[in-house]
């Protein structure tokens, strides 16, 4: 249950306020120092503060001073401060400390809690806010926070630097060119261009031209002159999409590019120095390609200087729930929409899937289920899926296993839904701190420890 922490030194008060907040866990003080204490012991997300504290309950000054400290040790809690009645003054000056908001005596028990509880929403979102802008702060493009999507954001991070040619490798939907955009920007060329193109979207007959450009009068219909993507990137980058895609005819042109770093437009005579770093991304096995003589092997040497391997959704543990949140915030935008989250199962239900599409698949599912949602949170059916209460019991061999993947499900759940608060996450599992830094170290949950 939530938390409120309820300042006030007149005992009716306390008694009025805790019926007014049955929804809520309401802890009391009576003092500043209590006040801290409380603080620091429950981490409410809304205090209720009277002004008027002993040893000075006439005045303001103990109210606003306990105000300051509050706010000093934890900004973003949200203090509604209760003033006396025509006390505008002591209410404005609050304000102008950072209280969230006033309210003046008569307390009444309606309008208090509504002001509870958009102040407890907005320190919802906020937290989220916060945490969204947290998670991967170098490549910001990239959300997630597994162990796995770190790994290669922090490889990606480092190459981002260097001018070496890169190759995306991962299923369809896995974010490849979200990595490559990423990459641009945290490259020296980021003022530059960045250009995409998808090899496999484009016929074969025109990909030379829409990559080299053509001379006017190179064929029919050449009316005028064009430079291709390659020159457009000039300065930047080139994303080539789906490289995998690309005629072998061409693929020799390409390779004369990137050893010699000059082009020749369709038609056209003359080299074109072109300095540009180059991306390419393809879902296909090339390796398998090269071997079957459908891929150039020098080109495939040439392209991957260095290869990065961007995971599955399904192998990025509560990555889905963070996406899961980012893109449902995104669409209750786009679609005027007002869901408000997961269901436990939903969630549960997202875990267990496979994806094969990964998260372009996510997007679509949430998409209709944003908008067919009847409830405020998403259930299982509004996405499509089905909860498996015996798949994790089927894939472990005894008992013993079983207790030990579902209690560590359990906790990666409540730690990701706890947004990585180690109180909360205890709390949620019904178990104090220590026992569950202990179970942490029993089930080697690393990316929990280090707190990623
Ligand atoms: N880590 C991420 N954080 C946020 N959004 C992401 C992430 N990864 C992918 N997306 C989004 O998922 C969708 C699919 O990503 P993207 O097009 O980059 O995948 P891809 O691997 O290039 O797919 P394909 O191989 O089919 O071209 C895009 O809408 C993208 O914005």
């Amino acid at each position: 249950m939530e938390k409120i922490l309820v300042v006030d030194d007149d005992l009716g008060i306390q008694k009025q306020l805790k019926w007014s907040f049955s929804g809520y866990e309401v802890v009391f003080a009576d003092d500043r120092t209590t006040a801290i204490t409380q603080l620091r012991r429950h981490e409410p997300k809304v205090i209720t503060l009277d002004l008027g504290l002993p040893p000075d309950p006439a005045n303001a000054t103990e109210g606003l001073a306990a105000l300051q400290e509050i706010l000093a040790l934890s900004p973003n809690t949200k203090v509604i401060v209760v003033t006396g009645n025509n006390d505008k003054v002591n209410a404005l000056k609050a304000i102008e400390l950072g209280a969230y908001d006033f309210y003046q005596k008569p307390i009444d028990s309606d309008t208090i809690q509504v002001l509870v509880s958009r102040a407890a929403q907005l320190y919802d979102l906020e937290k989220e806010n916060r945490h969204l802008s947290a998670v991967a702060p170098s490549m910001d493009r990239i959300i997630g926070n597994s162990e796995q999507i770190l790994a290669v954001s922090k490889k990606a991070e480092r190459i981002a630097q260097t001018d070496i040619s890169t190759l995306l490798l991962g299923e369809s939907g896995t974010g490849k060119e979200v990595f490559a955009r990423s990459i641009h920007e945290h490259s020296l060329r980021k003022n530059k261009a960045f250009v995409a193109i998808n090899c496999a979207s484009i016929p074969e007959n025109l990909l030379e031209s829409e990559l080299f450009g053509y001379e006017k009068g190179a064929f029919t219909g050449a009316n005028k002159t064009t430079p291709g993507k390659i020159e457009s990137a000039q300065g930047g980058t080139l994303f080539l999409d789906e490289i995998g895609d690309m005629p072998v005819g061409l693929q020799a042109k390409m390779l004369r590019f990137l050893q010699e770093r000059v082009i020749e437009r369709v038609g056209g005579r003359t080299e074109i120095p072109v300095d540009i770093r180059v991306i390419c991304a393809t879902h296909r096995d090339l390796t398998a390609m090269v071997a079957e003589e459908t891929f150039r092997e020098d080109l495939y040497y040439r392209i991957g200087e260095i290869n990065i391997m961007i995971p599955p959704l399904r192998d990025r543990g509560n990555d889905v729930i963070l996406l899961g949140k980012t893109f449902l915030n995104q669409y209750n935008e786009d679609f005027k929409t007002k869901v408000k989250g997961f269901s436990d199962s939903a969630a549960q239900a997202m875990l267990q899937h496979r994806w094969p599409g990964n998260i372009r698949e996510l997007q679509n599912k949430l998409k209709s289920a944003v908008i067919m949602a009847e409830s405020a949170y998403i259930q299982p059916d509004d996405l499509g899926l089905q909860v498996n209460e015996e798949q994790s019991a089927m894939r472990t061999l005894n008992l013993r296993e079983v207790r030990e993947e579902a209690e560590s499900k359990a906790i990666r759940y409540a730690f990701q839904v706890a947004e990585r608060n180690m109180s909360r996450t205890a709390e949620l599992l019904g178990v104090t701190r220590p026992t569950l830094y202990s179970l942490i170290d029993k089930y080697h949950l690393e990316d929990i420890k280090t707190g990623s």
